[in-house]
Formats: C-alpha cells, structure tokens, sequence
C-alpha cells in the first residue's frame, strides 16, 4: 500500500469570497494518523473538503503525494448524508468498489466475497437487504465503514466518525481506524472528543480558522493551545477587512 502525503503551501481555503481557513502550510505524513480539531466553526469540515476536493483553495495549493490506485476515501458528517435514498445496506456497502469497478462494472465472485469482509468486520451479517432508511445511527456508521473498507485507499479522511455513536461501536469502529494505520494508510479524523485523541491519534493538528498548533498530540493539546483556539475562533469578525499578512 503506498502512503500518501498531504502538502499545504500557504492554502486558504472558504466560501464564496469569505475565508474560513487560511495560513495552511505544511505536511500530513504519509502513513501518519491525524487528528483534526478545534472548536466549533474552526474550519475543520472545510479543511477536508480542501483536500478531498470538493472545495478548491482560494489561494495557496493541496497537493496529495504518492496516492496509490485507490481513490481517496471520505466519510462526511453524519448530517450530510442523505438517508432517505432507497438503497440497501449491501448496496451502499458494494458502492466502495465503484471506484475499481465502474458505475456499471457488475460485481462478481470475487467482489461478493469482499463485500461479506467488509460486512462481518463491522458486525453488519444479516443486515445485508435492510433499507438504509431503517439503521440507527450507529449501525449506518458501522455501514459507511464497511463501505470505507471497500475503498482500499491509502488516504482516509474521517469528520467526526463517532459523534453520537455508542462505546461499543466506536471501540469497534476505532479498531479499523488503527488496523488503517497499522497498513500504513494516511488517516486524517475530524473528532470533538479529546481523550480519545490523546489515546489513539499521535500526531494533531489544533485549528481556529487557522492552524494553532500542529505535530505530536501531548505537546498540541496543552491547556494553553486549546484556550488559545477558542479565543480566536470566539473573537472572529466576518465582517474584518481581508488579512494583510500575505499580501506584502
Ligand atoms: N457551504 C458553506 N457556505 C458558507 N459558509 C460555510 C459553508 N460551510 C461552512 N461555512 C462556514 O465556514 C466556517 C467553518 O465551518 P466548518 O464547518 O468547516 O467548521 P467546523 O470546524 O467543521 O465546525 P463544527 O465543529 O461545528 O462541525 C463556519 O463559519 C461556517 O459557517
């Protein structure tokens, strides 16, 4: 599995003309585990959607190096994603293959015995017919993991995999989380949750509206960076004229 780095060169990244992150500059190791904090309206969900690619940078530039064949894998919130759609477990779970096999590839022996994986590590046999309408929210996260798996990317990007998922499932969740790792795969979570941060994820980078602190988590999560970041994200003023700071 070749890792995949993430560069930022000086990106700002936001919507319409507003910036909501800006003075990104520096490096996702390849094979690395990152947490993504800050409070909220840091700018934590755009920052992902910078590097998935939805969201072009405003100015500055994201650059994925050494992406193996496999596409980046992205889970978004849990409120952006449409459950209504009528689909099946099986189905939303099969759609991870898409990027090796096509929209209208077919799935075959082979693929079937992948997508049984993927549904028995995450606990899902039996669900396999059931309207994604009628999950809980834990067991669509454990279905989007299972569909993750199926991605086979080598870089991963999580926002906020476990808000409101019980300690089950995320202690089951988190297992693939750090099975990701242990492959070597570059795996980047927004979370909320700190402790689980401190336990699992070595490297952090703490952002509000612009990185505050970034490198190994015990030296991040200092009481003096956290408090720093809710001041900045409190005292920010949509309204301030543009930052000077790379204008000179
Ligand atoms: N589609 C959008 N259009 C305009 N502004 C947006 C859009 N999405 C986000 N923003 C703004 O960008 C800023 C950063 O939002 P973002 O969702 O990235 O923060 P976050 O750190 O993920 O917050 P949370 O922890 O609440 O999920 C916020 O001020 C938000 O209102």
């Amino acid at each position: 599995m070749p890792a995949t780095s993430v560069r930022f060169d000086e990106v700002t990244l936001g919507y319409g003309r507003h910036p909501a992150v800006h003075h990104l500059d520096g490096e996702i190791a390849a094979g690395s585990l990152t947490a993504v904090v800050g409070p909220n309206g840091a700018g934590k969900s755009t920052l992902l959607k910078g590097i998935v690619g939805t969201l072009a940078p405003l100015e500055g530039r994201i650059s994925l190096n050494g992406a193996g064949p496999g596409p980046v894998a992205y889970l978004p919130q849990a409120a952006e994603i449409d459950r209504s759609f009528p689909l099946s477990v099986y189905d939303l779970v099969a759609m991870g293959l898409w990027s090796r096999s096509g929209l209208f590839g077919g799935i075959g022996r082979k693929d079937r015995t992948r997508i049984e994986h993927a549904l028995a590590a995450v606990g899902l046999i039996g669900f396999e017919r059931r309207p994604i309408s009628t999950l809980s929210g834990g067991q669509m996260q454990r279905a989007l993991f299972a569909r993750l798996l199926l991605q086979d990317a080598s870089l991963i990007l999580l926002d906020e995999p476990f808000t409101a998922i019980d300690a089950k499932t995320t202690a089951d969740l988190l297992d693939l989380v750090r099975r990701w790792h242990a492959e070597k795969r570059t795996v980047v979570a927004v979370l909320h949750d700190l402790d689980m941060v401190r336990r699992v994820f070595p490297e952090t980078l703490l952002i509000a509206r612009e990185p505050v602190a970034w490198g190994e988590t015990g030296h991040v999560l200092s009481p003096e960076n956290l408090l720093t970041a809710r001041q900045m994200v409190e005292a920010y003023d949509p309204h301030a004229a543009p930052c000077q700071r790379n204008a000179a």
